[in-house]
C-alpha cells in the first residue's frame, strides 16, 4: 500500500514507543486513556511500537526459540519433507530464497516455517477449502516442536485479541468493539531464520525485501540481533528498529490502515542482518474472523471525506494481497 523508494542511506536510530498493555487493567481511572492516547499516537505516526505487560512468560519465548533453531538446524531434506508447496494451508518449510517480498529485488535471503490452527481435514473450513485452513505439517525428529509451538500459538492469539481492545479504546470505539472480529481467529505464525548477509551480496540483496504486512497486526518476537529496519516517511529514511528485550514489536497492517481510513499506518519495513550472526525472529500475524466485514469505520471519516477502499471480508482481502506478493 506504501510506495515509498527504498533509500540506501544508513539507518537511523528509532524512538519507537514502548506501550504497556497491563495498563489495560490498571485500576487507576486515567491508565486507560493514556494507553488510548499513546497507541493512537504510535499508529498515526508509524503504526510501529514495541508492547511491554504482555505476560508471555519468558521461559515459553526461551522454547519457542531452541524450537526454532533446532528445525532450522535439521538437514536440508528433513526440512524439504515438510516443504509448504505440499500443503494447501500453506503451512510448511520456505526454503531460503523462496519469497520475494520487494518486487525487483534479489529474492530474500531467508527461510521459513508457517504454522497456523491444528485443522484436521473433517473440519467444515477445510472442507469448504476455506483460505489457509488445514493441518499442520510436523517435523517427527523433533518430538517438542509441536507441543511448544500450539502453546505460542494460543498465547499470541490471546495477546493480539487484547491488543485490539487496547486499538478500540485507541479509536474511541466501546472496548468490544473487535469482540466479533477476534472469534475464531485466522492467524500465522511464522518461524524465520536470516542467515549473516554475504559480505559479496547482490545489489539490494537483503533478509527480507522492503514490504508492508498485509493482515490485522503483527506480534513480532526478536532475538538479540539487529536487523529490522522501518520506513521514516517524514524524513525519507530508514530507521533501526532494534530488539528490546522483554518487547515485543507491534505493527499495523494493511487491513487497519483500510478500516481507519489510512488514519493509522501500515508501514514499508525490511530486514538487513549485518549483525555477523545468525538472525532468528518469529512474526505472528493476526487477521481476525475470514468472514467479519473490512469497511471504513464512521468516526475516521471528517465532514466531506469518502473512503479510500470498498467494503470487503477478511478473507477477501487476504486473497486478494496473497495474489499479488506470490504472483
Ligand atoms: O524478521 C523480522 O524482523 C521482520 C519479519 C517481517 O517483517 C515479516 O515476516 O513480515
Ligand atoms: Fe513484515
Amino acid at each position: 500500500m506504501t510506495s515509498a523508494k527504498a533509500s540506501e542511506a544508513a539507518p537511523g536510530p528509532t524512538a519507537l514507543p514502548i506501550i504497556d498493555v497491563s495498563l489495560l487493567d490498571a485500576p487507576a481511572p486515567d491508565s486507560r486513556a493514556r494507553l488510548a492516547r499513546q497507541l493512537d499516537r504510535a499508529c498515526q505516526d508509524s503504526g510501529f511500537f514495541y508492547v511491554t505487560g504482555h505476560g508471555i512468560p519468558t521461559e515459553l519465548i526461551d522454547a519457542v526459540f531452541r524450537q526454532s533453531r533446532a528445525l532450522f538446524a535439521l538437514p536440508e531434506h528433513s526440512k524439504r519433507q515438510l516443504d509448504k508447496a505440499r500443503s494447501a494451508a500453506n503451512r510448511g518449510y520456505e526454503p531460503l530464497r523462496g519469497q520475494t517480498l520487494e518486487p525487483g529485488a534479489p529474492p530474500d535471503l531467508k527461510e521459513g516455517f508457517y504454522i497456523g490452527e491444528e485443522l484436521d481435514e473433517g473440519d467444515p473450513r477445510v472442507r469448504a477449502g476455506r483460505f489457509n485452513q488445514g493441518p499442520n505439517q510436523w517435523p517427527q525428529a523433533l518430538p517438542d516442536f509441536a507441543p511448544v509451538m500450539m502453546r505460542y500459538f494460543d498465547a499470541m492469539n490471546r495477546l493480539s485479541a487484547r491488543i485490539m481492545t487496547a486499538l478500540a479504546l485507541a479509536l474511541g470505539l466501546p472496548t468490544d468493539h473487535f469482540r466479533a472480529f477476534c472469534e475464531q481467529p485466522l492467524s500465522t505464525l511464522r518461524l524465520l531464520h536470516y542467515p549473516p548477509q554475504p559480505a559479496h551480496a547482490s545489489p539490494g540483496e537483503k533478509g527480507c525485501g522492503a514490504h508492508t504486512d498485509f493482515g490485522g497486526i503483527t506480534v513480532l518476537l526478536l532475538d538479540e540481533h539487529p536487523g529490522l529496519q522501518i520506513w521514516d516517511h517524514r524524513h525519507r529514511r530508514w530507521l533501526q528498529a532494534d530488539p528490546v528485550p522483554g518487547t515485543f514489536v507491534v505493527n499495523l497492517g494493511d487491513m487497519i490502515a483500510r478500516w481507519t481510513n489510512d488514519r493509522y499506518r501500515s508501514t514499508l519495513h525490511r530486514v538487513v542482518n549485518l549483525s555477523g550472526a545468525e538472525r532468528y525472529s518469529v512474526p505472528f500475524f493476526y487477521s481476525g474472523n475470514p468472514d467479519h466485514e473490512v469497511r471504513c469505520l464512521p468516526n475516521c471519516l471528517t465532514a466531506g471525506e469518502q473512503p479510500r477502499y470498498p467494503a470487503t471480508t477478511v478473507e477477501r482481502h487476504l486473497i486478494e494481497m496473497y495474489r499479488k506478493t506470490y504472483a
